[in-house]
């Protein structure tokens, strides 16, 4: 594994300087910092250089639906898109709800080798929101399980959302909630509002979002525990998570870029690449989103990274599954929305996209670190000024379903590096030797 030299780099969007990374840390900081013999020079000029990114919620599909993805190829799809780390949701088939298919999936990660897959056990057996999984025996494996979700379905009895906000405390885990309340969103396949009425589409109001999450935020307060918010994605949502915050209830949340860029107009086209869960809001929405995230109530930008295969997409609107793909693109969606706009700055990124979620997920022993010597290299490196078409079929992930097909966007990952090794360089994946 040669060292690296980064010449003229932008640590955070600072100040330019040389980074050199070498034996899997970072070992020098500082203009014409000096190089071990062979090290490879990149002229960084203009780059930004980050900590690589971290998503909370990634769905890699495997064991169970290889046609959409599998661990290769959507952590192929994670390292081109800027992330060192990724957890995976539980929603496979078999559902990851014992230690030994937290393991398999682990495992799958380890052998890849382009980022470190963290598996998200499922809260209940099956996602079927009956009885709890084995909770302990997924923390105490060797996947070392600490993000617990039911993702796709919500967990919705109040008593056993309780009961694993209560068990989690016991190995310092998080539970990461899909908030939907089922009843009020039967049949539902867009965002209950103006759109919808127009267009002949059953709604999924933004009160069955808002509802589980003012409950949830409550149960947290009230056993004392961690709860993480999915994919929040509505202004009520938003102001409840603040509310919560300054009641010091022990609560983090995400936004996905997609609702941070994408409106429910974009249904009027019967198009099901834009059929997602929960469903694209209003411009006010997204307004309050970026409000959210740019204030320090929404912690995250996680990408829910959903690939579905064509014929499950190519179909009409009510019978095409719901979700979008997201890690090739997050990085150039937030800087579109939230840099590029003055609402962030390239530290505020790195706090958003790794730090944090890093954090939550209790990985921030190897990622989310600051950029300085004797820290391992698990960096992104950017070009915030290149630009690039969007085309599905050119992606590293498996699947086409990404929203921002055709679209002109900001910045392209030039290289990213897992612990000193690049896993992209000049922006293509790089099979390890
Ligand atoms: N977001 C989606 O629309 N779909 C996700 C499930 C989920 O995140 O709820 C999926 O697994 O396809
Ligand atoms: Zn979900
Ligand atoms: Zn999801």
């Amino acid at each position: 594994m040669p060292a690296y030299v980064l010449k003229n780099v932008r640590p955070l969007g600072g100040d330019a300087t040389d980074v050199v990374l070498a034996d899997g840390v970072i070992a020098a900081v500082g203009a014409d910092a000096p190089a071990p013999e062979g090290a490879v020079v990149l002229d960084a000029t203009g780059h930004v250089l980050l900590p690589g990114l971290v998503d909370l919620h990634t769905h890699l599909r495997e064991p169970g639906r290889e046609d959409a993805e599998t661990v290769e190829s959507g952590t192929r799809a994670a390292a081109a898109g800027g992330f060192t780390a990724v957890h995976a949701m539980a929603n496979t088939s078999p559902v990851a709800d014992t230690a030994g298919v937290v393991e398999q999936v682990w495992r799958l990660g380890q052998e890849a080798g382009w980022v470190d897959v963290h598996p998200v056990g499922a809260v209940t057996v099956g996602l079927a929101g009956d009885h709890l999984a084995e909770l302990g025996a997924m923390a105490d494996s060797k996947a070392r399980v600490r993000v617990f979700s039911d993702d796709g379905k919500c967990v919705h009895d109040p008593v056993l959302m309780r009961r694993a906000l209560e068990y989690v405390k016991a190995f310092d885990g998080v539970v990461a909630q899909h908030a939907q309340e089922p009843r009020l969103t039967e049949g539902a396949q867009m965002h209950e509002g103006v759109v919808s009425a127009e267009i002949g589409l059953a709604g999924w109001p933004a009160v069955a979002e808002e509802a589980i999450i003012a409950r949830d935020v409550l149960l947290a307060e009230h056993v004392g525990s961690r709860l993480h918010v999915c994919h929040l994605s509505t202004r009520g949502s938003v102001e409840i998570v603040r509310w919560a915050k300054a009641r010091g209830i022990a609560v983090t949340a995400e936004v996905t870029p997609h609702h941070l860029a994408l409106t429910d107009e974009l249904a009027r086209g019967y198009d099901p690449t834009f059929k997602v869960n929960p469903p694209l809001r209003t411009a006010d929405d997204v307004e309050a989103v970026r409000e959210g995230l740019a204030d320090g109530t929404i912690d995250i930008v996680a990408t829910d990274h959903a690939p579905h295969p064509v014929e499950d997409k190519d179909c009409e609107w009510a019978s095409a599954a719901f979700g979008m793909t997201g890690l090739e693109t997050a990085l150039s969606v937030v800087q579109e929305a939230m840099v590029d706009t003055g609402r962030l700055t390239w530290a505020d990124v790195a706090r958003v996209l790794s730090t944090n979620p890093a954090r939550i997920g209790r990985v921030d022993d190897q990622h989310g670190r600051p950029i300085a010597v004797g820290e391992p290299a698990n960096l992104v490196l950017v070009d915030p000024a290149a630009t690039r078409v969007v085309d599905g079929a050119a992606q590293q992930t498996a699947s086409v379903n990404t929203p921002f097909r055709g679209r002109t966007l900001p910045g392209r990952v030039v290289a990213t590096f897992l612990r000193g090794r690049a896993t992209v360089l000049d922006g293509t994946p790089v099979v390890a030797a």
